[in-house]
């Protein structure tokens, strides 16, 4: 669904991404991991067309996201930065509303599907409780969930999200990676980037390796989280089964 073919990108005197290429499916998650600095937020910020210095072709559903308008791709493409930050004390609700702007032809009322969208993506985060809340009164984890609704949102085809449960408690962080299990079971491409190897193996069928700017192994996370590309890439040492934690979490039945 995502083609990403030889993405480089340049910033100052610095080579960030070279030579880039790597496909997201639709139908699996796929997993962006990489050490710190490895290039994976312009990674995502180049697939979103936001990097005017990248050079090479990406390709949404065959169609290279540069002859598309940024209106057009703004309803395709949903965007979760990482981070969390947000500066202004609106309210979680009118947060979450920003994420129709894309679909909006004017600023006025909202249509049923806008209302419908926005409250589902609200429940999908856990965060109706919050709605009349001001973002900047919350939590780093309740912000971030905030956010990912306003994403969610949109109801993209495509979604894109950095470090998405960093901040987040072990109950929020599986029901968030079981919630984009299902977005991508529903036909979605859904992109994340991760730091936590367990999570990645666990949740995501497709990983992208990347290392200083490059892909260092894509594929199934047998195939890429294998010691030796861990030692190389992260300098750590794979202590047992990725796949087989000695102890788990799980959602607990309602
Ligand atoms: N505007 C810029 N000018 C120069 N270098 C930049 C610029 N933006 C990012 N970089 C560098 O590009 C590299 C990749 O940054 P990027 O944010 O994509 O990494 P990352 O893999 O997302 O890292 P992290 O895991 O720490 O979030 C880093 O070394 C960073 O310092």
């Amino acid at each position: 669904m995502i083609a990403v073919d030889q993405l480089s990108v340049t910033l100052g005197a610095r080579q960030v991404l070279e030579d880039v290429s790597f496909n997201a499916p639709r139908g699996v998650v796929t997993g962006l991991l990489g050490p710190n600095g490895a290039g994976k937020t312009t990674a995502l910020r180049a697939l979103l067309g936001l990097v005017p210095e990248a050079r090479g072709h990406v390709l949404l559903g065959g169609v290279d996201i540069r002859s598309q308008a940024a209106a057009e791709r703004a309803r395709q493409m949903a965007y979760l930065p990482q981070g969390g930050v947000v500066h202004w004390p609106v309210d979680v609700e009118t947060l979450v509303t920003l994420g129709r702007h894309p679909h909006r032809t004017s600023l006025g009322r909202l249509t049923a599907e806008d209302r419908a969208a926005i409250k589902r993506a609200m429940a999908e985060t856990d965060v109706l409780h919050l709605r009349d809340r001001p973002v900047t009164q919350l939590s780093g984890g309740e912000r971030m969930r905030a956010l990912l609704a306003r994403a969610l949102a949109t109801e993209a085809r495509v979604l894109l999200a950095d470090e998405p449960v960093a901040a987040l408690d072990p109950l929020h962080v599986l029901s968030v990676m079981t919630l984009f299990e299902r977005l991508a079971a529903e036909g979605r491409t859904v992109v994340v980037v991760l730091h936590d190897l367990a999570l990645a193996a666990r949740f995501c069928r497709h990983l992208v390796l990347l290392d200083n700017g490059r892909v260092a192994a894509s594929g199934k996370p047998a195939d890429v989280l294998t010691p030796k590309h861990l030692a190389a890439v992260y300098g750590v040492r794979l202590v047992g089964d990725l796949g087989a934690a000695q102890f788990d979490f799980a959602i607990p039945p309602e």
